[in-house]
């Protein structure tokens, strides 16, 4: 039987503990409405004596939200819990967290408190919370630092005294996955009274474990998880929501369990948090990372290709990622996909020049780190329009600066005999144009000549345009591409020039 798994959001508290990551009222609503729309089941919306802000964001929450249950978070002192209450008295499911460390070295060094003095003030705290309302949770900070025993004497007199969820939190990341099941497992044996809450797991991300402690703990039987979009929260974060649930919606066959999470708006959540915050997502994040359902390699590509669950355990669609392209060309990239590419494109192109197209892309992808739509068309439009090549380029060698007269050195291969030639020009480009007309050895005139940049970036792909015209007044237009714009420049020449040759030749 699949169990239902209760998705305790602390974005607006926990998450917002991350450095940098502080959010004002009207983003926090923002948040809030995108937390509700998701379907989460709580939402934990701040501290509320945290500050005047905390406490406004907590009482405007209460006031929208109808469709989750708001939590505030108190320490275990009637001040606080006075404030998370006059906060989230208007929530239709108000919900008053109370927290106090257990373990040995939080209870002597933070709080200096005998176990039995911490045990006395959170049974007390829970009463007078329960004064206000029926929804307690009560949490044992750094409870998978703390002594079991200790831990089941605390559960069983805070659900004595009105509990009606209790908090194990991972609060410094410390435990493991096989570790966190023992926890869960011998407490369970050794309180009984958890099994008449909600149980929860609240875990950190220190070692990078928060999602994998989170499974775990379900699978001893919790049935509340508390994470954050994005993984954000104190230090390294806390459980990322997005993957908790989807680990639960992918593999139900191993955890038989899921939560009313609506999927499809996660990545909408993660895009409106990083809006908000300006903490960008790591690209190899899992679900939410701009590369979780991309696919650069050949192998891969030409799986996806013939069949998407070759490499792909979800879809983009169930995350909400719309129109996704999820094939991206690089240099890993085979036949298969650049062809695909090509057709997606619109074009038709035959095997042969697919050929010299692929060939050109492996140049290019070699220097840039992702090839873009429009770098494809501009080696499209290069080698369609390709003509026997008369003149090759072998090298060059520019000495430019703003107070010399530019030179260039070029090398050409002509019937398989290397020409060079060196010139001085204004510029740059006009010395290497120079050299070019040099070579060839004719009357050449420029008439037109442009450089555009293909793609936005460092690595972009120049796309020089050639222009030239000759002693009849024909005009012939070549195109050079490269990362080096004088190199797509000298290209571009070169091509102008083997096409006049070519179309001489074909004219005669
Ligand atoms: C694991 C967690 O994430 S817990 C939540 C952490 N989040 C935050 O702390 C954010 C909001 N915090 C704040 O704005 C402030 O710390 C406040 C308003 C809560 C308290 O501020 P201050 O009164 O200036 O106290 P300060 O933060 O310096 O010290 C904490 C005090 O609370 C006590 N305390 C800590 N945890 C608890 C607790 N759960 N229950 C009761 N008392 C506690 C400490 O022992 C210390 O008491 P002391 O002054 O007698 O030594
Ligand atoms: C307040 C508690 C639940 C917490 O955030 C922690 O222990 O990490
Ligand atoms: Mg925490």
């Amino acid at each position: 039987m699949t169990r239902m798994i209760r998705i305790f959001d602390t974005t607006l508290r926990d998450g917002e503990q991350s450095p940098g990551c502080s959010m004002n009222l009207k983003e926090k609503i923002e948040m809030a409405k995108q937390l509700e729309k998701m379907k989460v089941d709580i939402i934990e919306a701040g501290f509320a004596i945290t500050s005047p802000g905390d406490f406004e964001s907590v009482q405007t929450i209460s006031s929208i939200i109808k469709d989750c249950t708001v939590a505030s978070l108190s320490r275990a002192a009637e001040k606080d819990i006075d404030a998370s209450w006059e906060a989230l008295k208007k929530a239709v499911d108000p919900r008053i967290h109370i927290v106090i460390a257990t373990s040995p070295i939080h209870m002597q060094y933070k709080l200096n408190l005998e176990p039995d003095a911490v045990i006395e003030k959170a049974v007390a705290s829970v009463k007078y919370a329960k004064k206000y309302c029926s929804n307690i949770e009560f949490s044992a900070e750094d409870a998978t630092r703390s002594d079991l025993e200790f831990m089941a004497r605390i559960f069983d007199a805070t659900i004595q005294a009105g509990a009606t969820t209790v908090n194990i939190p991972d609060t410094v990341g410390y435990t493991t996955p096989e570790e966190h099941y023992e926890f869960f497992m011998k407490l369970r044996e050794l309180c009984p009274r958890l099994d008449d809450v909600t149980i929860s797991a609240h875990c950190h991300n220190d070692l990078g474990l928060g999602v994998a402690n989170s499974l775990a703990a379900i699978r001893a039987g919790v049935n509340q998880i508390e994470c954050t979009i994005n993984g954000i929260g104190e230090r390294a974060g806390n459980a990322a929501m997005e993957e908790v649930v989807m680990a639960l919606h992918t593999r139900k066959d191993l955890f038989q369990a899921e939560t009313r999470v609506v999927t499809t708006e996660l990545m909408r959540a993660s895009k409106l948090l990083t809006r908000i915050t300006g903490v960008k997502v790591q690209p190899n994040k899992a679900i939410v990372g701009e590369n979780a359902f991309s696919h650069e390699s050949g192998i891969h590509q030409d799986g996806v290709l013939k069949h998407k669950q070759t490499y792909e355990i979800m879809t983009p669609e169930s995350i909400g990622i719309v129109g996704n392209n999820n094939i991206v060309l690089g240099k890993h990239s085979g036949r298969h996909a650049f062809r695909n590419k090509i057709r997606e494109l619109g074009y038709e192109i035959s095997d042969e020049q697919l050929e010299q197209a692929f060939a050109k892309f492996k140049v290019v992808a070699d220097k840039k780190k992702s090839v873009y739509d429009r770098d494809i068309e501009a080696i499209l439009a290069k080698e369609t329009l390709q003509v026997p090549k008369t003149y090759t380029l072998e090298s060059f060698v520019i000495n430019s600066g703003n107070s010399i007269t530019s030179t260039a050195v070029l090398k050409v291969i002509k019937d398989g005999k290397a020409i060079e030639k060196v010139s001085r020009g204004d510029g740059p480009i006009d010395a290497a144009f120079k050299a070019i007309e040099k070579i060839v050895g004719m009357d050449l005139k420029l008439d037109d000549y442009q450089l555009q940049s293909v793609t936005e970036g460092m690595d972009a792909l120049g796309d020089a345009l050639v222009k030239i015209s000759d002693e009849n007044g024909e005009i012939y237009g070549g195109r050079g591409l490269s990362t080096d714009v004088i190199e797509a420049s000298i290209q571009a020449y070169i091509n102008a020039v083997n096409k006049m040759i070519y179309d001489k030749e074909h004219r005669a």
